[in-house]
């Protein structure tokens, strides 16, 4: 699968967003409209002059941003971006040609970007713009400079582009920060700062996230042409040098972000089953040890799980091979919805699902593991009209073992002693 199918993918079922798209010729919007809603699942709606987009406005609807033509029918010379500023709507400007006056005014009338609707490309951009700005509403970008003014300025220009951005004043004050808050995936840092520098600042953060996890641009004003290549060899992915304009700053922002992101989609795509989004085999043997150590050293209960949908074999026969595939979604979604702490859930393979889980006491694991078993059984699937219900027998393991392997032999054979004992039940000890 192509990252941008498993992006699209990602978007299906999100919340959806509006985008009020205002432009006169018709082949152009119709094109962009239709770009946008396959890539991002959203709704556009169009306007093909400033009366139309007035109209708009005032419907009620939330528009996510707008994206706008400066030479309208009954607003020739821009007007529509004095409209949209008034109504406090982010607007990405699309225009036919570029020219410097204009950049300038539309930047300070808040515009957030201009497209040139000189190719399709063009267009591609601007799909990816939109979604790109959606997204970022998400991530936590943090600014790091001991001059307030930088500070500022780095804050208001991201935070047009609708990130979240946390700000300090030193690399101490930095590090406290990423250390509370563990979703921060860009750090821009200057070098020059008292106590301690961007080189420094850098090379700790790296002690702890690596340049998958995090992404570090490096800032300076200075003109010694070292400092670039000292920032990227100590572990910043990117340089900036001061001052940097407008695009400059949001290209390589943007440009670092979408890098982690192709990274997170290929790590979810080898470590997680594709039908049930469940982590996979391979996941849960490279990472299940690890936990197993991590929750003995934290002197947590571990408790390992084997569970087998029964008679899965009938439930393809019966009702065909997709509903078997909801069925198995069902599971999923149940496991992964319950109500006892779960450190892992995967499925390693067919009808076959393992979860390594708390559990103090027999009696509370007991509790949990019979209140699950009985939810599967009251919670049937339904595929083509027809309801389908089925049961899981479970094998328990849950008193630590002397190793993950041991645990996992012994859940197993408890969950042959279900089936052998008739399906439908739970064995444990
Ligand atoms: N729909 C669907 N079926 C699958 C998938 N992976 C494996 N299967 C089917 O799962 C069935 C497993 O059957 P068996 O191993 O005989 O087990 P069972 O019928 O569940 O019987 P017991 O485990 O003994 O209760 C086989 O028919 C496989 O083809 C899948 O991803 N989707």
């Amino acid at each position: 699968m192509s990252i941008v199918r498993a992006q699209n993918r990602a978007f299906q079922g999100k919340p959806k967003f509006s985008v009020l798209l205002i432009e006169d010729q018709r082949s152009l919007s119709q094109m962009a409209a239709a770009m946008l809603k396959e890539r991002w699942n959203c709704y556009v709606h169009i306007a093909t002059s400033m009366s139309e987009a007035r109209v708009a406005l005032s419907s009620g609807t939330h528009f996510f941003l707008a994206v706008s033509d400066l030479h309208l029918p009954d607003a020739a010379h821009g007007e529509i971006i004095d409209v949209l500023h008034e109504a406090r709507l982010p607007t990405i400007a699309i225009t036919g040609h570029f020219d410097k006056e204009l950049r300038a005014l539309t930047l300070k009338k808040g515009v957030l970007d201009y497209v040139i609707k000189d190719s399709l490309n063009a267009f591609e951009y601007l799909t990816e713009l939109v979604g790109r700005l959606y997204k970022n509403q998400f991530i936590q970008v943090l600014a790091v400079d001991d001059s307030a003014t930088s500070r500022a300025y780095l804050k208001h220009m991201l935070g047009t582009q609708f990130f979240q951005v946390l700000t300090a004043g030193s690399g101490l004050e930095a590090l406290k920060i990423i250390e509370s808050n563990p979703d921060i995936r860009i750090i821009l840092t200057d070098y020059n700062m008292p106590e301690m520098d961007g080189f420094k600042l850098v090379s700790e953060i790296r002690k702890l996230h690596g340049k998958d996890r995090i992404a570090i641009i490096g800032l300076s004003a200075s003109d010694d042409s070292d400092l670039s290549a000292r920032f990227l060899k100590i572990g910043a992915n990117d340089f900036l040098s001061k001052p940097f304009s407008f695009e400059e700053l949001t290209w390589r922002v943007n440009q670092n972000i979408e890098m982690l992101e192709h990274i997170d989609i290929i790590r979810d795509v080898a470590n997680r089953d594709f039908l049930t989004g469940l982590f996979n085999r391979r996941y849960f043997f490279e990472n299940g040890a690890g936990l197993f150590v991590k929750t003995y050293a934290e002197k947590k209960q571990l408790v390992v799980a084997m569970m087998d949908i029964d008679h899965f074999k009938r439930i393809n026969d019966t009702y065909g091979h997709d509903c078997g595939d909801t069925v198995l979604k069902d599971m999923a979604g149940l496991l992964s919805s319950a109500h006892f702490k779960t450190y892992l859930v995967a499925r390693l393979g067919g009808e076959e699902f393992a979860v390594l889980a708390e559990g103090d006491s027999f009696a509370e694991i007991s509790e949990h593991f019979e209140a699950f078993h009985q939810s599967v059984a009251e919670t049937p699937s339904h595929c083509d009209g027809k309801t389908i219900s089925y049961t899981i027998s479970i094998g328990l393991c849950p008193t630590r073992l002397e190793s993950l392997d041991a645990m996992l032999k012994q859940a197993d054979n408890n969950l042959y002693l279900a089936k052998q004992g008739g399906r439908n039940q739970i064995i444990m000890g």
